[in-house]
């Protein structure tokens, strides 16, 4: 085929000793002839880990609990839970992830019993706060509800208690129906008693409250493709641990709990630590895929490779919350490090994860055509329903946290295991506590994106991420670098106010 010398060759741009990053590249289209419905962004984890949809959750513990793996492995992707917490707890994220049927976040207020409600901003959109123990949803034991109707009727006195000292119990069995019970039969249950919510219970454990409103709102939502399913029927779920010797005894709970793939949690993946790791899960738990990183060069990348990895996760300092670069020196920019680490991962059929700084459908598509397999989010999906945590207000913007797994709180939180109890280590932060706006939920967020992606290949003449790949590859498919100006052309530029809606 003949051919116009035009544009770059991915090898070509990628070997001029810059580092790029997404919005510093920009593919040049090329020739469609299929629809945007023909394009099939199905793909891998890892190895054994097929997937529909290329998306993943980061392992941060204000993205990934269990209504996000439940919701992610519903859409066709996969949710990876942070373990910033004790074994157990992450143990026993993973199993309500996996009884979470019908991954329905309510978007109900929840609340701690000693919490005082002071206005209805803890209500939310819906016509309940629910009471847990630890104020969330998270493996939940409900001890009570109040209706916005019951509180709107108290006065202002009776405002200042405690919401244990008013709220209604509900641990009459009357509420409880069993956690895979059919989404016909529930909202059958809903409109038969009219009590407004459900408590979804498995073993004797609350999986989770729903309420009417919940219910008529996913319905709207649009239809995903097939879910992540396991051999044992219910969704697939991954876990991070780190590589201390105290993971291998978090990992045994993990593997009894179902976990479905394990990911090394690390910015530095290539080290003896990781590899030491990489063999021990290869050879305890020879079914378990185990994803190791971060890396974002060839070398890294070959080292993990031959200790046995089933996945790679790529990136280092690229994150929203990441201060890696400017703390350590040391990283590289994501589109270049995707390119260099997909390069020599290809040759021995490794997926990979590219992992940060994704903030748009337009970042999904580069990541994917440059040779990952998924890409892992963070802040795209962090403020969502799903997300754990409440909602505040600022500045009358609806947000919710998002804070770095290496920010100073977090590890704070989290130094008893990573620290081992040594308060005497001196802790320095590569990360930051933020707070992102409300997005909804990934349900509607996630397929509204992935259409855009699918878009995005169509132009690019790609049927598939294979077909892109090997566009790429083949040098058919080229890029270019964008000056600082083209960058600014690229986007909204020269008007004095505009609404940007997406969907
Ligand atoms: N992707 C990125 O750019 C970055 C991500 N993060 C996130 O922050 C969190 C913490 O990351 P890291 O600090 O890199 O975690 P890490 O667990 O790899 O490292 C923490 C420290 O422990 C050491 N260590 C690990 N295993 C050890 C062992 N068996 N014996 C002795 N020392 C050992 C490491 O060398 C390092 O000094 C993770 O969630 C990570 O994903 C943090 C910074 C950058
Ligand atoms: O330098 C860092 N300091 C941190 O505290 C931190 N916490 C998470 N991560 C990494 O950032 C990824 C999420 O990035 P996004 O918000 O851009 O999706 C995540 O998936 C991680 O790879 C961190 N990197
Ligand atoms: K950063």
């Amino acid at each position: 085929m003949s051919r116009f010398e035009d544009g770059f060759a991915a090898d070509k741009l990628f070997a001029q000793g810059y580092s790029y990053t997404y919005d510093d590249v920009i593919f040049l289209p090329h020739y469609i002839d299929f629809s945007t419905d023909a394009v099939s962004l199905s793909t891998r984890l890892s190895r054994r880990v097929p997937l529909s949809i290329p998306c993943v959750s980061s392992p941060m513990d204000t993205v990934s609990e269990s209504h996000m793996a439940a919701a992610m492995a519903a859409l066709g992707g996969i949710g990876i839970v942070h373990y910033n917490c004790d074994i157990a707890a992450q143990a026993s994220i993973i199993r309500q992830a996996k009884s979470l049927k019908h991954p329905i976040a309510s978007d109900a207020g929840v609340k701690f019993p000693e919490y005082e409600i002071t206005s209805l901003d803890a209500f939310g959109p819906s016509s309940f706060v629910f009471v847990t123990q630890t104020g969330t949803m998270t493996t939940p034991k409900l001890l009570g509800y109040v209706s916005k109707s019951q509180w709107t009727r108290m006065n202002y006195e009776q405002r200042e208690m405690k919401i244990y000292d008013y709220m209604k119990s509900c641990d009459s069995s009357d509420y409880c129906l069993p956690w895979d019970i059919d989404l016909e039969k529930l909202e059958f249950v809903l409109e038969d008693k009219q009590k407004g919510f459900v408590v979804l219970e498995r073993d004797g454990e609350t999986v989770n409250v729903v309420t009417k409103d919940d219910i008529e709102r996913v319905k709207g939502y649009p239809k995903s493709g097939p879910g992540t399913v396991g051999p044992d029927g219910e969704w697939m779920v991954g876990a991070a641990i780190g590589t201390r010797e105290s993971d291998k005894e978090r990992l045994e709970h993990l593997v009894d709990a179902g976990v479905n793939a394990v990911v090394l949690d690390s910015s530095q993946g290539n080290s003896i630590y990781q590899l030491e790791m990489i063999k021990y899960v290869k050879n305890t738990y020879p079914q378990l895929d185990v994803i190791g990183g971060n890396v974002v060069t060839m070398y890294q990348a070959q080292n993990l490779i031959q200790a046995g990895v089933d996945g790679l996760r790529v990136g280092m300092g690229s994150g929203s919350i990441c201060t890696t670069q400017e703390v350590c020196a040391v990283g590289r920019g994501q589109a270049t490090a995707v390119y260099k680490v997909c390069s020599i991962a290809a040759q021995s059929g490794i997926p990979v994860i590219a992992d940060g700084g994704i903030s748009n459908s337009g970042h999904i598509v580069k990541a994917l055509v440059l040779g990952a397999s998924t890409v892992m989010m963070g802040s795209f999906l962090a403020g969502s329903t799903e997300a754990p945590g409440g909602y505040e207000y600022k500045n009358g913007k609806r947000i919710k946290k998002y804070r770095g797994m290496g920010s100073l709180e977090a590890m704070t939180k989290g130094s008893d295991q990573r620290y081992l109890g040594d308060k005497t280590k001196l802790k320095i932060a590569q990360g930051v506590v933020g707070a992102v706006a409300d997005k909804g939920s990934v349900l509607k967020l996630i397929p509204y994106t992935m259409h855009a992606v699918k878009q995005g290949f169509q132009d690019l003449g790609a049927s598939s991420l294979q077909s892109a790949h090997d566009l790429l590859r083949s040098d058919i498919l080229r890029l270019e670098a964008r000056t600082g100006a083209a960058q600014v052309e690229g986007g909204v530029h020269g008007l004095v106010s505009y609404e940007k809606k997406s969907f």
